[in-house]
């Protein structure tokens, strides 16, 4: 059995998505078994946006996600993060879950398993790849090991049309509104990557 963790935050839904075509791909692996859990929302944040009907219906929607724990994270043979970008980074709420889990770095608790992340922005520009790359800094004080979306099985990303992926990880542009669709090329891009993670981490568990 390998196991595949897919922790996520997303406030209106894009990443959310990103996070069930993720599950679907890590499920396509024989003898996989696939977690999708929700990184828990700051108090603050559910109690500011409680009028604002977009976060509300996307949250409405995620009712069913249980919430992410750091036992989730030992349990994990594979663990790919769903990141929407703030300022060119993780949101907080992610970066919350980590500082919280020192514990499990000072043990080296995660030390070897396998790792990815995917995000969306709000614009083209606004920080696909900056958001992976900073992720990989604290990711890689708890000893897990990247896998990105390589070119040759992801020939989605080799275009002009505004749309996510790159070969750090999977992405999609959610507008600066908020208002776009995931493209078919990018829910296509994450069932890869999830299915490649649990395939090398079904290989690095030695199972
Ligand atoms: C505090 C804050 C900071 C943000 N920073 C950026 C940014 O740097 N670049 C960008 O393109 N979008 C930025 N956005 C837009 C979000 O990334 C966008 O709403 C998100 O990707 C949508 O994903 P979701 O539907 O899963 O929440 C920001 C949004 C918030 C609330």
């Amino acid at each position: 059995m390998t196991k595949i963790l897919i922790p996520y935050y997303s406030s209106y839904g894009h990443v959310f998505q990103l996070a069930k075509a993720v599950e679907e791909g890590a499920s396509r692996v024989e003898g996989a078994e696939v977690r999708l859990v929700k990184i828990p929302e700051f108090k603050e944040v559910k109690e500011a946006m409680s009028a604002q009907e977009a976060y509300v219906e996307a949250q409405k929607a995620q009712n069913s996600i249980q919430e992410a724990t750091h036992d989730d994270l030992v349990w994990a043979d594979g663990i790919i993060w769903g990141f929407p970008t703030r300022y060119g980074n993780m949101p907080a709420q992610a970066k919350q879950f980590l500082d919280s889990a020192g514990g499990l770095w000072a043990n080296g608790s995660l030390e070897g398993r396998v790792t990815s992340v995917f995000t969306s922005t709000g614009s083209i520009h606004g920080g696909q790849e900056t958001t992976i790359l900073t992720s990989l800094v604290p990711l890689l004080h708890f000893g897990l090991i990247y896998v990105g979306l390589p070119y040759g099985e992801n020939q989605e990303q080799l275009t002009t049309d505004g749309i996510g992926g790159s070969p750090y990880g999977v992405s999609t542009v959610a507008g600066p509104d908020g208002s776009n669709g995931l493209d078919e090329r990018e829910l296509t891009m994450a069932k890869r990557l999830g299915e490649r993670v649990a395939n090398v981490a079904a290989k690095l568990s030695n199972e």
